[in-house]
Formats: C-alpha cells, sequence, structure tokens
C-alpha cells in the first residue's frame, strides 16, 4: 500500500454532488497532510503519452552539439534547452544529474500574453516533438484547471476563483531526462531536495522508484503513481496563498542502486503557474489565531524571480 493517497478526477466531473463533494474532501485532506496524490480520470490519453515519450527519448537522444543549439541565454532556462548538471537546489551548489526541455505558454491572440512571455523554441530536427509537447501542455493544463477547481471549493472559495488566473498563465512543461550514471557521483543527486516554486505540480512518470516525499517525521517515503496515474503535489505559491493549511511538501529524486546506474530515467513534471500578477497573499480567512499570517505579501512574478535566482538559473 502506497502512503500517497489516490483519487479519480472523474468524481469531480460527475453530475453527482455527491461524488464531487467527495474528490474535494479526499484531495482536500491529502494536500492538508501529505501534500501529494496519486491522481486518475485526467484528460491525457494513452496514444498521447506514448507519443510524448518517443519524442522525447528522441530529442535526449540528439548530438549534444545540436540540444546547445536550444540553449539560449538570457532566457534563464524558462524556454527551450537546459544542459546536464546546470540546476541545483536552493542552498546547494552541487548541480542536479538532469538535463531538460522547458514548453511554456502557447502565445494566443491577446498582445498583453504576447509581451509577457518568451516564445516557445521550436526544435527543426523533430518536428512532431513540438507538436505532442503543445497537445500534452493543453491537456494538463485543463486536468490543472479542474484540480484547482476542487481546491477552490476546499478553501471555501468560489468554485472559479484560479480560472482568471490560470487563463493564459506562465505554466511550463518540463521533459526531464537523468542519464545514465557512469561514475561516483559523490554529493549529486538526481533531484536534490526541494519544493515546487508554483501554485500545483502535475507529474507524469513516477512509475518506478526514485521520487520520494518527506513526510512530518522527516521519513522519506516512495511516491510511485500506477502507469494510469499522474502524480500531483502542492507547490509554495499554493502553501503561500492558503497561509500553509495546504502542504508544499519537500521532495527528492534520489539515485538508483548500483546495478541500476545504467538506466536512465525520464519523468515530465507540469508546474501549473498563475499570470504573473497573481498576488500570493495568504487568503484572510486562512489567518486565525491560531495560524497567524506565515508569509510576506509579493505576487506570483516577484516570488518566481527570486526563486529562479536561487535554484541558478537567472543571475539576481
Ligand atoms: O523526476 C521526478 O520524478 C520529479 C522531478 C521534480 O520534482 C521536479 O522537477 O520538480
Ligand atoms: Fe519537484
Amino acid at each position: 500500500m502506497s502512503a500517497i493517497p489516490s483519487v479519480d478526477l472523474r468524481e469531480f466531473l460527475s453530475d453527482d454532488a455527491q461524488q464531487k463533494q467527495k474528490f474535494v474532501k479526499e484531495i482536500g485532506a491529502a494536500f492538508e497532510n501529505i501534500g501529494f496524490v496519486a491522481l486518475s480520470g485526467h484528460f491525457l490519453d494513452d496514444q498521447l503519452v506514448g507519443e510524448l515519450y518517443a519524442e522525447v527519448k528522441r530529442f535526449f537522444d540528439l548530438p549534444e552539439a545540436v540540444k546547445a543549439q536550444y540553449e539560449v541565454e538570457g532566457l534563464g532556462g524558462q524556454r527551450g534547452y537546459t544542459s546536464f548538471g546546470k540546476e541545483h537546489a536552493k542552498g546547494r551548489t552541487e548541480g542536479d544529474l538532469k538535463e531538460f526541455w522547458h514548453f511554456g505558454q502557447y502565445l494566443s491572440e491577446n498582445p498583453d500574453i504576447r509581451e509577457s512571455y518568451p516564445e516557445n523554441l521550436t526544435v527543426s530536427e523533430i518536428p512532431k516533438f513540438n507538436e505532442v509537447g503543445k497537445q500534452t501542455y493543453k491537456m494538463l493544463e485543463k486536468t490543472a484547471q479542474y484540480v484547482l477547481r476542487a481546491l477552490a471549493l476546499h478553501l471555501d472559495l468560489e468554485e472559479t476563483y484560479f480560472d482568471d488566473w490560470i487563463k493564459d498563465g506562465n505554466s511550463i512543461l518540463r521533459p526531464i531526462h537523468y542519464p545514465p550514471i557512469t561514475s561516483e557521483p559523490k554529493d549529486a543527486v538526481r533531484a536534490a531536495a526541494h519544493g515546487d516554486i508554483n501554485l500545483i505540480t502535475l507529474l507524469m512518470g513516477a512509475h518506478g522508484k526514485g521520487l520520494q516525499v518527506q513526510d512530518h517525521e522527516g521519513n522519506w517515503i516512495d511516491a510511485i503513481a500506477r502507469p494510469d496515474q499522474l502524480m500531483i503535489n502542492v507547490g509554495d505559491m499554493l502553501s503561500r496563498l492558503s497561509n500553509n493549511k495546504l502542504k508544499s511538501t519537500i521532495h527528492q529524486v534520489v539515485n538508483p542502486p548500483r546495478e541500476l546506474w545504467g538506466s536512465s530515467r525520464y519523468s515530465i513534471p507540469f508546474f501549473m503557474h498563475p499570470k504573473s500578477h497573481m498576488p500570493l497573499n495568504c487568503l484572510e480567512h486562512c489567518v486565525t489565531e491560531e495560524n497567524p499570517k506565515q508569509f510576506e505579501d509579493c505576487t506570483a512574478g516577484e516570488y518566481l524571480h527570486e526563486r529562479l535566482v536561487e535554484l541558478g538559473l537567472i543571475k539576481g
């Protein structure tokens, strides 16, 4: 039995008020406690997932010199390729043992948005990579919208509270490749302990061992999803907004045992961000005598900037 609870989004999408309420209660309890759930009944179908993994592998298999063309100075890793070892967790100097790609928001006709975000980079060697990345982005964004509707109800807000903030939001789809380990990594790990920056994260690929989540006693527990499930967790932005009622849990990706050093890990998180001007000020009704205000007021854009400096992706 996994310590991470499972929920099914179809309950929330059903016309049955009781089923819907059950989903809200279960995901709310999980996010107040361990901060993670495994979610089935989402909007990704098997065919798209299969195509995405095939394209992602094709991308990371490209020669280093080709991938390097998509690592653009000045973008702070926000679009395109980030090479092996570049990102490190907050407070660490060793880089994580990973390389990754970022798909960002698709610029609509809305002129405000066009100016807010850098354009996505297009990989000319593998056109289908760009196409399936976009389709996956849209399906995960839609899944996240419904999860946030459930969380809005749990937080005693209007069901659609987050809708306007996340429409054309600054979300990122990040295919990650953790390559085979070829020499003693000393202190470096695949992904050092961290909390995610954003509102919520929807993770594809947590099907084998590797991802671990820290419980309240400080124990590391394995977070493993079934093939039809996404692993979903609370990020620091939602923790701030809810004055830590919803928990952004520290997690890590550990190196495999030596006999498995030869295999790669591929995982694909979708980091759901709102528009940059969304205030992350603690909700008034989440501040009480027993739970005094824990965070300074700031906007999502200010908070993201601060965190990207800490990760070594942009200069302060
Ligand atoms: O690779 C994984 O399973 C998790 C990655 C992760 O936690 C992250 O990129 O924030
Ligand atoms: Fe993470």
